[in-house]
C-alpha cells in the first residue's frame, strides 16, 4: 500500500496530487490545507476523477494523524501571490517560517516516520526549518532544491543545440535561487563534456547558465505561478523513494560542513537521502557552491 500525504494544495500541491491519482501512485492520499474551502474543492474534484479512472486512490481529506504511517509527505503550502515579480524568492520566507512551526508540529504529533520532500520556498531554508522542527533524520528530510533548475539548465542546452533535454546529465547545484549556478564541470551531452560541444558549437556557457536561472520566471512571469515541472519533480523523487531506485540527480539535501541544506548531487531510495554524492567541482565552483552556501545561512541568521 502507498500512502502519500500532500500538504499546500494550491497550483503545486494540486498538480502533484492529480498526477498521484491519475497515475495510479498513491492507494492512500491523505490532503491538507488550511483553506478549508479549496480543501473540499481539490478533494471533490480528484473523488470526480476517480470515477473515471482505472486506479482507485483512497482519499483521506485534513487529517493529519493519518500521516502516521504515509510513506512520502510532500509540503507544498505558502503563498505565491506575496512573491512579487522581481525575482526574489524570499519573498515567502517569513510567511512559510510561520507555517513551519504549525505544520512541523502536526507532522510530529502524528507519528509520522517516512521521507519528507519538501517544495516550498524558499527551499534550502524551509527544508532546513522542517528537518530541525519535525526532528526527523537528515536522510529522511530532503527538498526538491535544484532539482528543477536542473530541468531548466536541460532544457536550455537541449533547445540550444536540437537535442532531447533528457540526453544532457550533469548538474546545477547551490540554492534554489538566484545564487544558484550550473556546473558545468559535470555536463555531459550523450557523454560528451560540454566543453568540446560548446567550442565546436559556439554554445556560450554563461548566457545558457543564466536562461537556466531565469527559466522559472520566464513561467511565472506569464501565469504568476509554477506548477508543471515542480510537481513532476516530485513525483519523480516521490517514485524514486516508493520503489527505492536510488536516484542520481540533485536534491536540497544536508551539507555538515555548511550545517544546513543546500543543491548537491544525492541518491534517493526508499529511506531518503541514501548518499550525499561528493563530487570534485572546480575552484571555481566550489566557491560559487560557498557563495550559495552563505545566502542560505544568513537568510536562517534572519530567523532565529
Ligand atoms: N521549490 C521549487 O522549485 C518550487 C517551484 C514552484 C513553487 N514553489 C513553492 O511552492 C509553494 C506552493 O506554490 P503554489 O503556487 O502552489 O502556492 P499557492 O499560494 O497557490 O498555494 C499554497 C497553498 O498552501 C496553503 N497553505 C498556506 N498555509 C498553510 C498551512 N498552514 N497549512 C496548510 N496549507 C497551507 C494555502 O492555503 C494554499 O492553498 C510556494 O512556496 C512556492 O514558492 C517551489
Amino acid at each position: 500500500m502507498r500512502k502519500i500525504g500532500v500538504i499546500g494544495l494550491g497550483h503545486v500541491g494540486a498538480t502533484i496530487a492529480y498526477t498521484l491519482v491519475t497515475k495510479g501512485i498513491a492507494d492512500e492520499l491523505v490532503l491538507i490545507d488550511s483553506n478549508a474551502e479549496k480543501a473540499v474543492a481539490e478533494e471533490y474534484d480528484l473523488r470526480d476523477t476517480i470515477s473515471r479512472l482505472d486506479t482507485f486512490t483512497k482519499i483521506i481529506p485534513q487529517k493529519y494523524s493519518a500521516l502516521q504511517d504515509a510513506d512520502v509527505i510532500i509540503t507544498a503550502f505558502g503563498n505565491i501571490s506575496s512573491i512579487k515579480m522581481d525575482g526574489d524568492r524570499f519573498g515567502e520566507l517569513n510567511y512559510n517560517a510561520k507555517v513551519v512551526s504549525e505544520v512541523a508540529q502536526k507532522i510530529k504529533n502524528s507519528g509520522f516516520n517516512g521521507v519528507l520532500i519538501n517544495i516550498s520556498n524558499p527551499c534550502d531554508v524551509i527544508t532546513t526549518l522542517l528537518q530541525r522542527q519535525i526532528g526527523l533524520s537528515k536522510k529522511q528530510v530532503l527538498g526538491t532544491g535544484t532539482f528543477l533548475d536542473t530541468a531548466r539548465m536541460q532544457r536550455a542546452v537541449g533547445q540550444a543545440i536540437h537535442e532531447d533535454p533528457k540526453n544532457i546529465s550533469g548538474y546545477v547545484l547551490g540554492e534554489h535561487g538566484e545564487s544558484q549556478f550550473t556546473a558545468w564541470s559535470t555536463v555531459e551531452i550523450k557523454g560528451h563534456p560540454i566543453a568540446e560541444v560548446a567550442s565546436a558549437r559556439g554554445l556560450d556557457l554563461d548566457e545558457l547558465d543564466q536562461r537556466a536561472r531565469r527559466g522559472g520566471w520566464l513561467v511565472f512571469s506569464g501565469k504568476h505561478y509554477t506548477c508543471y515541472a515542480i510537481a513532476t519533480c516530485a513525483i519523480k523523487l516521490t517514485l524514486a523513494v516508493l520503489s527505492d531506485a536510488h536516484l542520481a540527480c540533485p536534491t536540497s539535501v544536508y551539507l555538515e560542513n555548511y550545517a544546513h541544506y543546500i543543491g548537491y548531487p544525492s541518491v534517493i531510495g526508499r529511506q531518503g537521502v541514501i548518499e550525499v554524492n561528493k563530487i570534485n567541482l572546480t575552484v571555481e565552483e566550489q566557491a560559487k557552491l560557498d557563495n550559495s552556501a552563505k545566502v542560505i545561512s544568513e537568510k536562517l541568521g534572519t530567523l532565529k
